[in-house]
């Protein structure tokens, strides 16, 4: 791809982006442009990476053919009012915040930008990151097509209808901060029953890998990967009726749903 690629915003997403884009050769570092407020993760960054640096975020915008914006939801109208007499003409932005829609975007740009909306997770970091993507119709197939390729680069991604995107926020993008309190639940049950911490969480670790790849790779249903390890009297049905019993599903279930809920509520028009 021959586009520069900037960032405002280096923190945990932006910076797992960069690493994941970057690590997968699909752009020369030099075509990576980052501003921030934090020298020290853009100093890092670019030890890394050998990304460029801007002076400011109006630099990446007026350098940039795809504009990722990666500061938090509650600094995007800042941002936004900042860069949106200096971005280029045909610019196609990037948001990944949650819970900004592409008419919230168009709106404080005050016309109509080209906008993707993203919704990645930080597995991008390691090459294994999960994105839901939609766009304003501006975008042409094109223009949509090297946006997936950026964030297939790093994981896979999807298209989605926009109304899915609080679901896609639940489901991937907030569920690895679940999924590592899984992991470390295992590993702590593991060290209660004499392992090494270090060896506990490489064991839980390397079980949960294994158990997604068998979902992705098989195409059976995890009820039915999950019966295949319940031997009759065995030990996974006494760990499965402890599971049940202190409501581990409904529990998940909840916690999925609550990230909707708070999706939608930061949807909802506030000022800043
Ligand atoms: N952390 C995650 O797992 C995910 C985060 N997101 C979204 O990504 C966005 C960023 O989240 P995180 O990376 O977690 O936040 P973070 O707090 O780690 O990073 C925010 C970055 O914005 C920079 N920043 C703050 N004010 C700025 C300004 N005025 N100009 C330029 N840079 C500025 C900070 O220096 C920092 O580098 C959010 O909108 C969030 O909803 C989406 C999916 C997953
Ligand atoms: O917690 C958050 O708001 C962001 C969005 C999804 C993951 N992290």
């Amino acid at each position: 791809m021959k586009k520069t690629i900037g960032f405002i915003g280096s923190g945990n997403m932006g910076g797992a982006i960069i690493g994941g884009l970057v690590g997968s050769a699909l752009v020369a570092p030099n075509q990576v442009i980052v501003s921030s407020q934090d020298n020290e993760s853009l100093k890092a960054l670019k030890e890394q990476h050998s990304i460029r640096i801007a002076a400011d975020n109006r630099q990446v915008a007026a350098e940039s053919d795809i504009l990722f914006l990666a500061v938090k939801p509650n600094i995007y109208n800042v941002v936004i009012d900042e860069i949106k007499t200096a971005i280029k003409e045909n610019v196609v932005v990037v948001t990944i915040a949650a819970g900004k829609s592409l008419s919230d975007i168009e709106e404080r740009f005050g016309r109509k930008v080209k906008v993707v909306r993203a919704m990645p997770n930080t597995p991008a970091l390691v090459g294994e990151g999960m994105t839901g993507i939609c766009a304003n119709e501006v975008v042409n197939v094109a223009e949509l097509t090297d946006v997936k390729n950026i964030f297939d680069s790093f994981g896979r991604s999807e298209m989605v209808a926009e109304y899915m995107m609080d679901a896609v926020t639940g489901v991937s993008g907030s569920s690895p901060a679940l999924v590592f309190m899984f992991i470390e639940s295992l590993a702590d049950g593991a060290v209660r029953g004499g392992m090494p911490r270090q060896q506990a969480y490489k064991f839980a670790a390397q079980a949960v890998l294994g158990s997604a790849k068998m979902v992705l790779e098989t195409g059976k249903h995890p009820g039915e990967l999950k019966d295949m390890v319940c031997s009759p009297g065995g030990t996974t049905i006494e760990a499965v009726a402890e599971l049940e019993k202190n409501g581990f599903r409904s529990a998940v279930i909840s916690a999925v749903q609550t990230t909707i809920e708070k999706s939608i509520a930061m949807s909802k028009p506030k000022e800043n």
